[in-house]
């Protein structure tokens, strides 16, 4: 597994843009050395803000969409449209807006879905969906997998001292009794994650730099999730100045 790697841009805005162009190239790069891409796509405020830079970026044509599966690291177990499901939310942000098949956006069960309001046989489902990706083994190596990271060190919906964070076997499983609302999600394990190539972990602001400087350290996992997500190859950490400032010696941008 990588050690962590810090980037450090100077605010949220140029963090996006940043990672939006990064993203550009990763997923070229991914198409020309495969023919396809493979992409985990994460809730939250600065998942879905790359998103937003990458729909209005020209470069994003250079992406090749109708080579590109689209996975959720997390999803927020809510019915089908509900503007809180990040599958909507990331719809919005750039998957209504690029020529993706609809046969490759991998989306996570709603509430109302097939399984009605019973997290767990989404979880499996999905589970079955990405064993069936990958042929012969249970979880795709996922080209990048993108992470916001939470205040107290959560990745996806893997909270510290929780079920999920303990989790060994299972890919993907239900979570319930969220301290982040909504309460009920599904949710790759550490597992999972650690089957991507890449792992980029993205956040912003001084709430942020406790986590960010424990992540980086290599924290117990169970008391930071964040610790424990790391790519075969590379693990980025994704920062604005902010969330950075309490790693010590990292390359800080000066301000504008
Ligand atoms: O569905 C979700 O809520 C998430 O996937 C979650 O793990 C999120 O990425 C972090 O809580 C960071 O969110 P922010 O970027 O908004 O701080």
């Amino acid at each position: 597994m990588s050690r962590p790697e810090l980037v450090v841009h100077r605010d949220g805005d140029l963090l996006a843009a940043a990672t939006a162009a990064r993203l550009v190239t990763a997923l070229v790069d991914a198409q020309a050395a495969r023919g396809s891409a493979s992409l985990v796509l994460t809730g939250g405020r600065t998942g879905i803000a790359v998103l937003e830079h990458l729909r209005a970026i020209p470069a994003r044509d250079a992406v090749d969409w109708t080579r590109v599966d689209l996975y959720w690291g997390d999803e927020r177990f809510l019915p089908a449209g509900h503007p809180e499901r990040n599958e909507t939310q990331a719809r919005e942000a750039l998957l209504d807006h690029v020529p993706v098949p609809a046969s490759r956006v991998h989306v996570m069960e709603p509430s109302d879905g097939r399984f009605g309001d019973d997290p767990e046989a989404a979880a499996e489902a999905y589970a079955a969906v990405l064993a069936a990706a990958e042929g012969d083994g249970a979880v795709p190596s996922f080209d990048v997998c993108l992470l916001g990271v939470g205040e107290e060190g959560h990745v996806a919906s893997i909270f510290p001292e929780s079920p999920a964070v303990a989790e060994r076997e299972r890919p993907v499983v239900a979570v319930r009794d969220c301290p982040k609302p909504p309460p009920t999600r599904v949710s790759l394990t550490l597992p999972a994650i650690r089957a991507a190539r890449e792992v980029w972990l993205m956040t912003t602001g001084a709430a942020k730099a406790a986590a960010v400087a424990s992540g980086v350290a290599g924290e117990d996992e169970s008391r930071l999730p964040a610790a424990g997500a790391r790519g075969l190859h590379r693990t980025l950490w994704l920062l604005d100045s902010a969330a950075a400032a309490k790693v010590p010696d990292a390359h800080t941008p000066p301000s504008a």
